[in-house]
This record gives C-alpha cells, structure tokens and sequence, in this order.
C-alpha cells in the first residue's frame, strides 16, 4: 500500500492537542490524504482558521464525527478524552477501517481493571484481547498486522522504554520498583479548567495522584510482560510548569553484578530508530526532544550503591501521542517507519 496511493486518514478530536499535533505531523507525511477531521464545537472552520501554523500545509474544514466519512478512511485516529473510542470503533473495524485509539480505551486487557480506573464499564471488553498494544519497541510485528492499535499514555511511554532493558535481562528486584516522572502541563490536553491556568502552575512544582493514578495499572501491565513476573511499582507523577515534555526517574534494584549497564541499553536499543541511549554520564534535557519522536535515555549506577537510576524523556505530544500514533500506522501500512517523524528537537 506504501507504494500506492495516498492512504484516507481521518482523525477524531482534530481540535485538541494530540489531534493537532498529529495534524502537524501528517501535513507533511507524503503518503497519507487528511480526510476528515472532526469537531463538534468548532465544525465548519477550516482548520488553518483555528491553527495558523497549519496554513498553506492543511486545507481540512473541521466536521461533525459522521460515520459516512469516517468509515470510509483507511485508517482513523481517536484523540479523544477516554471512553469516546470504544464507543465507535466496533462498527469502524467491520467496515474494515483501522483504528488507532490515542486515548486509553484498549489499553487494559483486563475490562473490570479499565472500569475500576476509568469509573464506567468497558463498552466492547470483547475487543481487548485483540487489541494491540502499540509500543513499537517490543511488540512491533504484532502492531503490522493490527486491526485495532492501543496508542499507549505518555508516562507509561517513558517508563516502559527506560526500565526495558533492565527487566528483559532480569537484572533488578521487581517488586519495588520507583518511577519518579515529571510531566508538562499539555499532557492534561486543551481545556479550560482551574488548576491550568498559568498563575496556578507557573513558578510552583507539585506531585498528583500519589494515592493511585490511572497510569499505574497501564505501566504494571507492560512491565509484567517485559519481566515475565510480577511487578511492584511506586508511580509518582508531577506537573511542571513547562508546556511540553516528560521527564521520568526510574529506580531498580540490582540482583548481582548487573554488568556493563550501558552497553546493554545501546545494545538493546541500536536498531531503534527513536530510542537514542546517551553516552555515559549524560543528563536527557526534555526540550532537546521538543517537537521530536524521539526518547532519550541515560543510565547510570551512582556511588556503585547497587541501585541503578534511569533517566528517560519523551515529548508527551509526540512519542507520548501523536508520533508514536504515526509511527504505527506507518509499521501498520508498509510505510517506512520514520516517515513524516524525522523532526529535530527543539533547541532551546
Ligand atoms: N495531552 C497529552 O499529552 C496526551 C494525551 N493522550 C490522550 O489522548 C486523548 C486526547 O488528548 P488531548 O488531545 O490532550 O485532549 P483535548 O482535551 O486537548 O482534546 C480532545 C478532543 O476530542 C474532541 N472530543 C471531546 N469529546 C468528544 C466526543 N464525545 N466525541 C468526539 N470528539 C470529542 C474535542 O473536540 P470537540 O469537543 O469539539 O468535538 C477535542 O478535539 C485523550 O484520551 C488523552 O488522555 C495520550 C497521551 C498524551
Ligand atoms: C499532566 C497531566 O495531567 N497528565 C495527564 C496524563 C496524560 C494523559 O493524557 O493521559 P493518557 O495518556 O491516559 O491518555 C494526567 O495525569 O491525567
């Protein structure tokens, strides 16, 4: 299909930030034609109207989510709040639409889990064993042959990347693992509430959801998979008063002697084209994968305290989001996987 041509894309809640930034990517993605791009509230305008930036690149008009244009797309993003997805993608996938799902519908495999954490049931829990969950790096032949592709949450990106190795190789204790993880305030999605405002995020620092966040059980789920055991993990998440990017610091206990750490992780990741492992000793800013879909990764054993410290950063919006959602449809589609994701981070 690559070879073809161009693919139908259409992209459910073209109005928020991961809808937009997928917009952005897509723009310049040479194999794909934006078919429909919806908006209830904004249904009508052109897209350039709303996102200046996009003029000239997408010549889209924003529409009400019609089932006529959407089933038939190709292939159809959801960047929609939870719960909207589910809804929808049953009667996509029989009129043989793809579907990649940004937010967290088919992410749980376990439908009474996903109720607990998300506070409604599952509306097709029958769908969430063929669901594939869409983190390229361990699971990239499933995700080409994908009906239905879980595009994971932003934190669990990070922290699943930056302990891989680690448990892969069962080098640490599992059972208290500790990921400390900062996120900026986009990752919260384009809305008008309270807490977001810049006089209440600005030049101040917290942690939320200490007690349990809905993040958590995503995270165990792959770690479990990846450690073949059970998992303990504390999450911690915090909001910085940055707009985009995540910065997780990850904590594990080494068994024995774990080796040359370092080169396992460049072993590990020489092959990935998003996964670029710091030479030793070096600190991952998050504004140098600002705009990127990359995720930088540094490791280190400080004080040879046998505790080994991952430091991992991601763009919330990009590889937390929209880049990883294209760069599985490119693996779905036969598409070169960097394609259209090429984009340097921002510096400064
Ligand atoms: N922000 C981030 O960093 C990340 C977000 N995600 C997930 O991606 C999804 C989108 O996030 P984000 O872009 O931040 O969200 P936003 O709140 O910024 O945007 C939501 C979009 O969905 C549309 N929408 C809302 N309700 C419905 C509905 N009932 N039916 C159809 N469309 C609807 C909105 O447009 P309108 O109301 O006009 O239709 C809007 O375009 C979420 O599930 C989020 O959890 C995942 C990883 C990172
Ligand atoms: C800073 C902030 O508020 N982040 C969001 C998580 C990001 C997100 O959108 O969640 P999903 O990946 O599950 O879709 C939060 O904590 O709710």
């Amino acid at each position: 299909m690559a070879s073809g041509k161009p693919i139908e894309v259409g992209i459910v809640g073209g109005t928020g930030y991961t809808g937009v930034e997928l917009l952005r990517i897509l723009a310049l993605h040479p194999g794909v034609h934006i078919r429909a791009v919806t908006s209830r509230a904004d249904a009508g305008r052109p897209v350039a109207d709303l996102y200046p930036n996009l003029r000239g690149y997408v010549d889209a008009v924003f529409s009400e989510p019609a089932a006529e244009d959407l089933g038939a797309c190709d292939v159809v993003f959801f960047a929609t709040p939870n719960g909207i997805a589910m809804k929808s993608a049953p009667v996509l996938l029989e009129q043989g639409v793809v579907v990649i799902d940004l937010s967290a519908d088919f992410r749980l495999k376990d439908a009474d889990e996903w109720a607990r954490w998300y506070g409604e049931p599952h509306a097709c829990p029958e769908l969430l064993d063929e669901a594939v969950y869409g983190l390229p790096e361990i699971r990239r032949d499933s995700i080409r042959s994908a009906r239905l592709i879980a595009n994971p949450g932003c934190y669990p990106t990070a922290v699943q990347l930056g302990l891989m190795p680690l448990l892969e190789n069962r080098l640490v204790v599992t059972d208290r693992l500790i990921a400390d993880v900062k996120s900026g305030v986009s990752g919260a999605g384009r809305k008008a509430e309270m807490p977001l405002l810049m006089s209440e995020t600005g030049e101040s620092f917290k942690a939320y959801a200490v007690a349990g966040h809905r993040h958590w059980p995503e995270i165990v789920q792959g770690l479990v998979q990846m450690a073949g055991e059970p998992v303990g993990l504390t999450f911690v998440p915090h909001l910085l008063p940055m707009i985009r990017g995540i910065h997780a610091t990850l904590y594990a206990a080494v068994i024995d002697e774990p080796g040359d750490v370092q080169q396992l992780y460049e072993q590990r990741y020489r092959d990935e084209p998003f996964v670029d492992v710091l030479p030793p000793g070096s600190h991952p800013d998050t504004r140098n994968v600002r705009g990127s879909n990359r995720c930088q990764i540094a490791v280190f054993e400080p004080q040879g305290s046998g505790q080994i410290v991952v430091l991992s950063v991601i763009d919330n919006l990009v590889k937390g989001a929209a880049g990883q959602a294209v760069q599985n449809m490119n693996l779905r589609f036969g598409f070169e996987e960097t394609t259209g994701l090429q984009a340097i981070g921002l510096y400064p």
